[in-house]
């Protein structure tokens, strides 16, 4: 490339040995900084196109200011012009969107509609919701109940929590049929035979969009069918409605420009959670008993506290991610992992067993075929379990801090023993886990978002996140004194990802050397479990959660570290909890915004995490169903 020097007397574009260097890498680093290599060149060009034009005598500033002009008016045509194709390209995307918000609606007034035509009594849509995971499947086992009759029920509490909570997507059409031949062909009853089961708009169904909230990705052909959901339906479980996400996964907010917003079914002003956040408003309304949900850094964990439910982030890619691992692409330091989420444990332990088996290992190889140890889940033998309410970094809200040490009361109950347990250093955690999720600095996203409307609760994050990196890491320094915050510095930093591959790996290794901090520190603590908040704090106002984001390192953490996470839902906010808010500091921008946030939230469903080491999935789920017998959950289904 031929480099250009701006000295009077040379020609443009000429190439030339200068010794002039300064003024010629001052203008090749400007030149390189504004992307204007290109112009350069058209520039160059347009020096000798004019050329013959001048006059010898001609002041030479008359054609740099032409030359001046010429270019600003191309960069300003060529800025108008995209700006023109951007607007038009949206108003495409708008429409696009009205028209499919419509399909949606007629959608599911159609099935309203063929609902009512079946006279289903309010008898039986109460007995039906009112049965546990147990009941449901030992009625659907004995032929009590039909498949047919049971998804009719759950279509309709779904569609009445969905006018509550605009948690579907869209209504699965051949679940009915589904049913049906399911009914006809009784002896072959697979072990969630008739179980309805709501799936994560993120796994994949041909005939179905696959977007994760982003429109970029709507016209993607979806051909191949996930691999849990071919598993769930050969054990007999029916697919039958899919749910909402956030835009790009990666918020626990539950908002894009396509579905619109989900609330929460306690407070449909509230955030669900997210990502799987329309699983979690469907199932804590009542309007689904299994639901299918990913997490790659609290996906699963944070709805469920959020929104009243319980869910199970299984380790080491235990479930297959097949069909649902396109939107993290080739992040491989920390992985999105696929996992259940059910209204009481039982519908995980299910879940669990059902898809540890011989044809999920046959779909997907790369599983570990590891079935499911029921003598792990059913052991009765004493553990010591490590205990925390405060991570290191935002400490947890009264009511999630009462949360665990009620699970703590109750677990010592049974015979555990219970040790204070503190995580090493969740700040150099969380360094990590956002350089490894936004090791591209993020861009893969931003690019995808310039293609459609921004979610306004991202606005503020993209915005950032388009900003070249020596500026976001410069104004972390300024976010850092403004806001008081060390997530939002970062947040900044780290979220500008690596530079090249050795950074890539060093980032590797670094994650391995916090594995094995960890490790140790729970190897002399003696741990069996851990016990922690669920979250930071309990839902917060739609559009509002980049205001309060540093919440995550509760969950981060044990992606982070692959470790096995559930979260089960044990109280709900209390007027004594926010009396308690007293005593929550306020020095950051975050505490004061949780603070604030509060206001109001009495009732709100708070869960606790339960922490394996990877692959104990079937212990965590023994302590997380010891917790919830004691908590009397079963016998007294709470109802919306
Ligand atoms: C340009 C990037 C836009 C992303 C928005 C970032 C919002 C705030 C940052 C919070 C840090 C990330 C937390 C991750 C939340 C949970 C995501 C998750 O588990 N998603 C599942 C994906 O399969």
């Amino acid at each position: 490339m031929q480099r250009l020097r701006w000295s009077k007397g040379q020609q443009l574009g000429q190439l030339h040995t200068s010794n002039n260097l300064l003024l010629h890498d001052y203008n090749s680093y400007i030149l390189r900084c504004y992307s204007f290599i290109h112009i350069r060149d058209f520039i160059c060009k347009m020096d000798r196109l004019i050329r013959p034009f001048w006059k010898p005598d001609e002041d030479r500033n008359r054609s740099a200011k032409i030359l001046c002009g010429v270019v600003a008016a191309v960069y300003i045509s060529n800025q108008v012009v995209r700006k023109i194709i951007n607007i038009v390209q949206k108003q495409q995307i708008k429409k696009k969107i009205q028209e499919k918000r419509e399909e949606r609606k007629l959608s599911k007034a159609k099935l309203e509609e063929h609902l009512k035509g079946k006279e289903i009594s309010t008898n039986t849509v109460e007995r039906i919701l009112s049965l546990s995971f147990k009941e449901l499947q030992a009625d659907l086992q004995s032929g009590k109940l039909s498949a047919v009759d049971v998804l009719n029920v759950y279509q309709i509490k779904a569609l009445e929590v969905d006018k509550r909570t605009n948690c579907i997507t869209e209504i699965v059409w051949e679940a009915e049929e589904t049913a049906l031949q399911l009914d006809l062909d009784r002896k072959k009853k697979g072990p969630l035979y008739g179980i309805p089961v709501s799936i994560k708009e993120t796994y994949t169904m041909p005939g179905y969009p696959c977007t994760g909230g982003m429109m970029f990705y709507f016209d993607d052909p979806v051909t191949e069918e996930n691999v849990l959901v071919q598993v769930l339906k050969k054990q007999g479980a029916i697919p039958f409605v899919r749910t909402n996400v956030p835009q790009t996964l990666m918020t626990f907010e539950c908002s894009n420009s396509l579905y619109g917003t989900t609330g929460n079914p306690y407070d449909p002003t509230r955030i669900p959670g997210g990502s799987s956040g329309g699983e979690a408003a469907l199932i804590g309304g009542g309007g689904s008993i299994l639901g299918m949900g990913g997490d790659i850094g609290g996906s699963l964990r944070i709805p469920a506290h959020m929104a009243g439910c319980c869910s199970l982030k299984p380790s080491g890619g235990r479930l297959s991610r097949r069909g649902q691992n396109k939107f993290n692409k080739g992040e491989t330091l920390v992985q999105s992992q696929t996992g259940p989420m059910a209204a009481e444990v039982d519908g995980l332990v299910n879940c669990m067993r059902c898809l540890l088996v011989p044809e999920m290992f046959d779909f997907d190889p790369a599983v570990p075929p590891i079935p499911f140890r029921e003598e792990i889940f059913t052991g009765n033998h004493k553990l010591t379990i490590g205990f925390y309410i405060d991570d290191g970094n935002l400490k947890a809200v009264p009511a999630c801090q009462r949360a665990v040490l009620e699970v703590k009361a109750i677990l010592e109950s049974q015979g555990h023993t219970l040790v204070p347990f503190k995580p090493v250093d969740v700040h150099r955690m969380v360094a990590l886990f956002l350089k490894s999720v936004f090791a591209d600095g993020g861009k893969s996203y931003v690019n995808v978002l310039e293609k459609d409307i921004v979610n306004p609760s991202l606005r503020r994050i993209i915005f950032a996140f388009g900003l070249p990196h020596w500026f976001r890491k410069l104004f972390s320094y300024v976010a850092k004194i403004i806001t008081k915050d060390q997530f939002t510095y970062l947040l900044l930093q780290s979220g500008c990802g690596v530079e090249s591959v050795t950074e890539y790996w060093d980032l590797a290794m670094n994650i391995e050397s916090y594995r094995t901090d960890f490790l140790k520190k729970w190897r002399d603590n003696k741990l069996d479990a851990v016990i922690c908040p669920g979250f930071a704090f309990t839902a917060v106002p739609s559009g509002r959660v980049t205001d309060v984001s540093g919440g995550v390192t509760y969950t981060n953490l044990y992606n982070l570290l692959d470790y096995t996470a559930g979260t089960l839902k044990v109280t709900n906010v209390t007027q004594a909890d926010l009396d308690n808010f007293q005593h929550y500091p306020s020095n950051t921008w975050m505490e004061k915004n949780i603070k604030k946030f509060a206001e109001g939230s009495k009732g709100l469903p708070v869960g606790v995490q339960f922490v394996g080491l990877s692959y104990q999935e079937e212990l965590v789920l023994r302590i997380m169903k010891e917790v919830e017998t004691c908590l009397h959950k079963n016998s007294s289904k709470e109802k919306l």
